[in-house]
């Protein structure tokens, strides 16, 4: 589905990935680990195709395309979805605006099935709402997957969807993750796949992911087991990776 090759990328002067491998096949589930500011927002936006993460050398394939130079709205028409960890408020515009947009490509997208979405993520209150605009933390996380179910992408990369839910809340945003990564169907029928950065690790508890990355300076340090890695990373923290690896 994804395939990251040999990719340095800078923000103005500072080089802020370098080298970066990794392949996400779909059916899949791959997850990010790493410390406060090693890089997992930048390849995570980077992918996604925002302004600013110029790409000095290195290529990103999905589903075989090289997708390196597209526009982020191109890349979200291929199919590449991102629930980010800070979106921004945008005044006069509401939630059900944005999420009719999200919805153009959908065979379904009435106001009902809008409606359903919604309430599906406890939102239904929230759609006459300027997005973002004086939401929590944990409404903003739900509001950003809220998007991600209208827009249907094959790819999928979330965030930090875990941080800041309560324990309520975080059954209603496991259970979205599952389904927009279609978990309910055979392993050989899926054809999403998603990449998903968390700290806590809670978002495993709902979601059985294939495999876990870890992401040190910039770079993609080593690549296992999920909750072997969470565990390893608990109680020997990251110095531990780097003398696990030598
Ligand atoms: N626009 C920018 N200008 C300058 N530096 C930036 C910019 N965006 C990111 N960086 C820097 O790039 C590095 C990686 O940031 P990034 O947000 O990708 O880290 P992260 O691994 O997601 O961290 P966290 O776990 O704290 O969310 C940081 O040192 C950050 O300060």
């Amino acid at each position: 589905m994804i395939e990251v090759t040999g990719l340095t990328v800078r923000i103005g002067e500072k080089r802020i990935l370098r080298d970066v491998n990794l392949r996400i096949e779909a059916g899949t589930v791959a997850v990010l680990f790493g410390p406060n500011g090693c890089g997992k927002t930048s390849l995570l936006k980077t992918i996604m195709g925002v302004e600013h993460y110029r790409v000095e050398s290195g290529r990103i394939l999905f589903r075989g395309e090289d997708i390196t130079g597209l526009a982020i709205d191109e890349r979200a028409r291929l199919g590449i979805g991102m629930a980010f960890q800070r979106p921004p408020a945008v005044r006069g515009v509401k939630l059900r605006e944005i999420l009719r947009i999200c919805m153009e490509k959908r065979r379904h997208r009435d106001e009902d099935e809008l409606f359903g979405l919604a309430r599906q993520l406890n939102l239904a209150d929230f759609l006459d709402r300027d997005i973002n605009l004086g939401f929590s933390g944990g409404e903003i996380k739900r509001s950003e997957l809220l998007q991600l179910m209208g827009q249907e992408p094959s790819f999928i990369m979330l965030d930090e969807p875990d941080s800041g839910v309560d324990l309520v809340n975080i059954n209603l945003v496991g259970r979205a993750i599952n389904d927009l990564l279609e978990k309910e169907k055979a392993a050989a029928q899926r054809g999403r796949a998603g990449l998903i950065v968390t700290h806590s690790g809670y978002v495993l508890d709902y979601v059985n992911a294939d495999r876990a990355y870890v992401m040190l300076d910039g770079t993609v340090y080593c690549s296992g087991n999920p909750r072997d890695l969470l565990e390893d990373i608990r109680t020997k923290g990251y110095e531990g990776c780097v003398q696990c690896r030598g």
